[in-house]
């Protein structure tokens, strides 16, 4: 499945503009997982045959039997992963895995239980982390770093096209070991990661309009494939809904849908670029019985120092700038998506 010029493409699949996921296989025979592609983490899990059929979200995905794969080889060592919003816990496999045509064998984690919240809402099975080895649990080399060890990739980056709209297909791209000029339009411009290690770059300010509101003395900005919206710490993300005229309710924040055409752009400062989005990258437009909601793609979240604080720019930040994440050179490019 190789093109000529050694990168490979993945389609992804667009559920609902919050979770971009495309297929990789594990074991021979080959068992198909749905994973998110996650520049945020560096492990790959997927949930495990021997998982407690008392833990739903488990049960209600694919799930890796290691008994029907005769490349399987044992590890056994324990895993544990707390997302901010739930956790999964686990022992470690080895097997092959097969990504966009490429095979490795690859050690990753067999979860045994997941938290309901938030995966029994998750179209995906599992992660799949594109984070940089040092980041990863257990000191695991991740998925992507076993691929250049082959160097069969043309180039060591791999790139990421999220469509923001879920009626066409491809919901998404992912190159490894390039870009895909189908999905971008114009050059590249790049900056370097904030630290080697973390797909972070430094932030210069965030605008409301032409007003710079937040981030003006620079900040951090983490690029994150995994996140389905944009984070900023609470206290600027609320001034920002109040500026907005958003209100906040049980589920984030909601604008009337009347007043969408007049709001204003949100810009990101980063390496010298201004990269702004629209109501239209930023508003989710859901058309319901009791009519149109339409929600705010943004969300406050605090973390902790030394991470934080910073902002994580997610899904809906990418499907309007096409990212390539350079390994080589520990750089982070953003083009216009079409
Ligand atoms: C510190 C460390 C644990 C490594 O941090 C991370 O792993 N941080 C991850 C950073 N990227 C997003 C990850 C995340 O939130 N989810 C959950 C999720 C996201 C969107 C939609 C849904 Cl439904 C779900 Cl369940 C994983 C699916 C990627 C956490």
């Amino acid at each position: 499945a190789h093109n000529n010029n050694g990168t490979v493409p993945t389609p992804l699949t667009n559920y609902l503009d919050t979770q971009y996921f495309g297929e990789i296989s594990i074991g021979s025979p080959a068992q198909m997982f749905n994973v998110v592609f996650d520049t945020g983490s560096a492990n790959l899990w997927v949930p495990s045959q021997s998982c407690s059929p008392f833990s739903t979200a488990c049960f209600t995905h694919n799930r890796y039997d290691a008994s029907k794969s005769w490349t399987y080889v044992e590890n056994g060592t324990g895993f544990s992963i707390q997302y901010a919003s739930g956790s999964v816990r686990g022992f470690l496999s080895e097997d092959v895995v097969v990504v966009g045509g490429i095979p490795v064998v690859q050690v990753f984690a067999e979860a045994t239980s997941l938290s309901a919240l938030p995966f029994v809402f998750a179209k995906f099975d599992g992660v799949l982390g594109m984070g940089y080895p040092h980041t990863a649990i257990d000191g695991i080399t991740p998925v992507f770093d076993r691929i250049m060890s082959q160097h069969v990739l043309q180039e060591e980056v791999f790139s990421i096209y999220y469509n923001r709209d879920p009626k066409h297909s491809p919901g998404g791209e992912l190159v490894l070991g390039g870009t895909d000029p189908n999905y971008y339009t114009g050059t590249f411009s790049y900056m370097n990661t904030r630290e080697v290690g973390k797909w972070e770059v430094t932030m210069k300010g965030v605008s409301v309009g032409t007003q710079m509101m937040f981030c003006t003395e620079s900040c951090t900005a983490v690029i994150d494939t995994g996140s389905s919206y944009i984070t900023g710490p609470a206290s600027s993300v609320s001034l920002l809904m109040k500026t907005i005229g958003a209100q906040q309710d049980e589920s984030g924040y909601r604008v009337n849908c009347d007043g969408v055409q007049t709001l204003p752009s949100v810009t990101f400062r980063l390496g010298d670029q201004d990269y702004a989005l629209t109501h239209e990258d930023y508003i989710l437009w859901q058309s319901q019985i009791d009519g149109d909601v339409c929600t705010v793609t943004f969300r406050g979240l605090d973390v902790p120092p030394p991470t934080g604080p910073i902002w994580i720019l997610g899904a809906n930040f990418i499907a309007r700038y096409y990212t390539e994440f350079d390994r080589r050179n520990n750089r982070i490019g953003f083009a216009a998506a079409v």
